[in-house]
C-alpha cells in the first residue's frame, strides 16, 4: 500500500523519519518521539523512532539509491525496498513468529515500516560475544523449510508459482551475489580485500582448476534454479534472537533461486564461529548447524509426502534424491560464501575483529580452505556429521596458534 502516494523520493534524515512517523500515524497523537539511524548493513538506512512516553517503537527501513558501504559511485535500485517487504510478507504467510510484522509500505520512498525488534540482539553480534540462543537453530531450520517448501512447485499451483517468480525477479541484487559471492573471490578482481599475508592462499584459488569448475556449476545453479523464494542473504547479521525468540530480517536479496542457497548461507556463517571458537565453545555451534539441518530436512521431507502438486512424491527414491541434492547443493554455497567473507568485498566481523593479527591469519587461512573442501568434495560428504567431522579436523592446526 502507498502510505504517502505523493511523495517524491528522498532520502529520510532522522527529523524527517520523525515527521513521516507523525503523518502515517504511527503513534498516539500524545506520542514524543525520538529517532536514532541505526543502520549497521552495506545497503541501507535504518531509523529506529521510539516514543519516550512507553519506550514503544518502529522501524523504518529505507532504501538509498546507491549502495550505502561503497557510496554514489555503486548506484542501486530503489525497487529493493519493495522486494523485501513483499518477501517479509510472503515469508509472513509461513513463518509469521519468524519475520518482523510488516506495518505499512510506500514504494517512492522506498521505505518498510516494520516491527521493532530491538529488544532482541543480532545473532552475529551475540555468537561473537559467547552469548547462546537455544532455539536458533530449531527455529531457522524450520523457518527454511517453511518459506522454501511453501514457495516451491511442491506446494504452489504452476501459475501462482511463475507469477511469484515474476514478482520477484530482482536483477540487481542477484548480479550483486552473483559477482560478490560466485565471481570475484575466485579471480584477481578490484572487489577483492585480502591481507598480503593471505596472497598466497589466494592466489592458489585463483590458480585452482577443479575448484572454479566446481564453482562454475554452483553459480550456475543460482543463475537459473527457480526452485523456491529464498530469502538471498540469510547470513547470521540477518536474524535476530534472544534465548526465546528468533526473527529473520533484510530478505532484499530475494528471488526465486536453489534452496541450497538460503541453508549453506546460514551453515557457512555458523561454521566461521565454529572456526574462530576453542574447545566446548565450539560444540554448541556444532550443535546449530547438525539442528539446521537436521529440522529442515525432517520438516521439508514431511511436507513433500504431502505434496499436492507433486506427482512423483510416492515413487521410491524421488524424495531422497531431492534432498541429497539440496544438501550438497548447501554445502558447496556454504563453501562459495566462506571464501567471500574471508577475501572478497564483504567481510564478517567474527574473523575482521580478531585483533591478534597471527591468530587471525590462521583464522582466515582455515575458512578458505574449509570453504574449498565443501565446494570441490561437497558429492562426496554424506551427512551433516561428516561435515561436522570435517571442522573437527581444523582442531589440531588451531591449538597452534599461542
Ligand atoms: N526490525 C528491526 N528492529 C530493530 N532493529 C533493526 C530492525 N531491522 C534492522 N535493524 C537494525 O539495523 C541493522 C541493519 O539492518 P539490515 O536490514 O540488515 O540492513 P541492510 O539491508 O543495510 O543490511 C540491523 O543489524 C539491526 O541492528
Ligand atoms: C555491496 S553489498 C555487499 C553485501 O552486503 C549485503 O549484506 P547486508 O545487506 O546484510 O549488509 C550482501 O551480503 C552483499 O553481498
Amino acid at each position: 500500500m502507498a502510505v504517502v502516494a505523493t511523495k517524491q523520493y528522498q532520502s529520510l534524515t532522522q527529523e524527517s523519519a520523525i515527521s513521516l512517523a507523525s503523518e502515517l500515524s504511527l503513534f498516539p497523537d500524545e506520542a514524543k518521539l525520538t529517532c536514532e539511524e541505526i543502520g549497521d548493513g552495506n545497503l541501507n538506512y535504518v531509523f529506529l523512532i521510539t516514543d519516550q512516553m512507553n519506550g514503544s517503537g518502529v522501524i523504518i527501513k529505507q532504501a538509498l539509491p546507491y549502495a550505502k558501504v561503497i557510496g554514489e559511485s555503486w548506484p542501486l535500485t530503489l525497487k529493493r525496498a519493495k522486494i523485501e517487504a513483499s518477501a517479509l510478507k510472503k515469508h509472513g504467510e509461513y513463518a509469521a513468529d519468524l519475520v518482523p510484522k510488516v506495518y505499512e509500505t510506500d514504494e517512492n520512498l522506498a521505505i518498510t515500516v516494520m516491527e521493532d525488534l530491538s529488544h532482541l540482539t543480532i545473532v552475529r553480534e551475540g555468537l561473537i560475544k559467547g552469548e547462546s540462543y537455544p532455539k536458533l537453530s530449531t527455529d531457522i531450520g524450520n523457518y527454511l523449510a517453511l518459506t522454501l517448501y511453501h514457495t516451491s512447485d511442491f506446494a504452489l499451483h504452476p501459475f501462482e508459482k511463475k507469477a511469484l517468480v515474476i514478482e520477484f525477479s530482482n536483477p540487481e541484487l542477484c548480479k550483486i551475489t552473483e559477482d560478490l559471492i560466485f565471481t570475484d573471490p575466485f579471480f584477481d578482481h578490484e572487489t577483492n580485500d585480502f591481507e598480503p599475508a593471505l596472497q598466497v592462499e589466494v592466489e592458489k584459488i585463483w590458480n585452482n582448476k577443479l575448484l572454479k569448475l566446481e564453482v562454475a556449476k554452483l553459480k550456475r545453479s543460482f543463475l537459473t534454479e527457480a526452485e523456491a523464494l529464498l530469502h538471498g542473504d540469510l547470513h547470521t547479521g540477518s536474524v535476530f534472537a534472544s534465548e526465546e525468540e528468533t526473527k529473520v530480517i533484510d530478505p532484499e536479496f530475494a528471488f526465486y533461486g536453489p534452496i541450497g542457497f538460503d541453508i549453506g548461507l546460514f551453515l557457512a556463517n555458523l561454521i566461521v564461529q565454529s572456526i574462530t571458537r576453542e574447545g566446548k565453545q565450539r560444540d554448541v555451534i556444532h550443535g546449530h548447524i547438525r539442528n539446521t539441518w537436521t529440522t529442515f530436512s525432517s520438516k521439508f521431507a514431511g511436507f513433500l509426502e504431502l505434496s499436492e502438486f507433486d506427482s512423483f512424491k510416492d515413487i521410491e527414491g524421488y524424495n531422497a534424491f531431492l534432498l541429497e541434492k539440496i544438501f550438497h547443493d548447501s554445502l558447496g554455497f556454504a563453501g562459495c560464501e566462506l571464501i567471500r567473507r574471508t577475501i572478497g568485498l564483504a567481510h564478517v566481523k567474527d574473523l575482521d575483529s580478531i585483533e591478534n593479527e597471527k591468530k587471525r591469519i590462521l583464522l582466515k587461512k582455515q575458512t578458505l580452505k574449509t570453504g574449498e573442501r565443501l565446494i570441490v568434495s561437497r558429492q562426496e560428504i554424506d551427512s551433516i556429521d561428516a561435515v561436522i567431522e570435517l571442522l573437527g579436523e581444523i582442531k589440531y592446526e588451531y591449538s597452534i596458534i599461542d
